[in-house]
């Protein structure tokens, strides 16, 4: 696919199916997210994939969270329909280190975003497609603990990949005017 074509139609698919993307093809989504631009080259990200009954245990972590927050049951329903809604998620971990003086974190923090498009453009480039969901149950005690989260941390993503149940149309072409200025 061309890679101008793909940036200016991308968008998002909710309704994921089988299959997800599988060995070259994911090796090839997690270069891309190592080739995010990276001050420092800290490589401040970490990712957690999450497939067949590691969706059980996210469906699990999820609900502790909206235990947890006291989010309420509909949230709870939720938590179930996110954790099985496409056949592979991959967990974005923005690793932040706040003690580097020349990055500061929330440059890390950007940089672990950058990684995570990276990989939906991956995805997509390779025929599957994605969206990128979070949620407040990003920030459950026993979620952060279970992908490796230090106090600093912050889980960025749970990244949806599959195969498009139904092709979306493209992104139409926006008017860029309102969202720029010139010095
Ligand atoms: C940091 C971040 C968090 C997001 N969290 C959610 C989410 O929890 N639920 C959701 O429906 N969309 C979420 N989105 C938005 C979707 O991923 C998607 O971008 C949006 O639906 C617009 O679709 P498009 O990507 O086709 O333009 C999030 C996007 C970002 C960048």
């Amino acid at each position: 696919m061309d890679a101008l074509e793909l940036l200016l139609t991308r968008r998002s698919n909710k309704k994921l199916v089988a299959p997800a993307p599988q060995g070259e093809q994911l090796d090839n989504i997690l270069q891309a997210a190592l080739h995010a631009p990276d001050h420092g080259r800290l490589t401040p990200y970490r990712f957690v994939i999450i497939e067949k009954q590691g969706q059980d245990v996210l469906e699990q972590l999820l609900q502790s969270a909206v235990e947890e927050l006291n989010q309420g049951e509909e949230r709870k329903k939720k938590a179930t329909d996110v954790s099985h809604r496409a056949p592979m998620i991959i967990a974005v971990i923005a690793k932040i280190n706040n003690e580097i003086g020349k990055v500061p974190g929330w440059e890390q923090m950007l940089t672990a975003g950058c990684a995570t498009y990276a990989m939906q453009l991956a995805a997509n480039a390779q025929g599957f497609d994605n969206v990128w969901v979070s949620g407040p149950w990003i920030d459950g005690s026993e979620l952060r603990q279970a992908f490796g989260c230090e106090a600093q941390d912050k889980v960025i993503a749970l990244l949806m990949l599959g195969t498009a149940e139904q092709k979306l149309e493209k992104a139409k072409i926006h008017d860029v005017s309102p969202y720029v200025s010139y010095l």
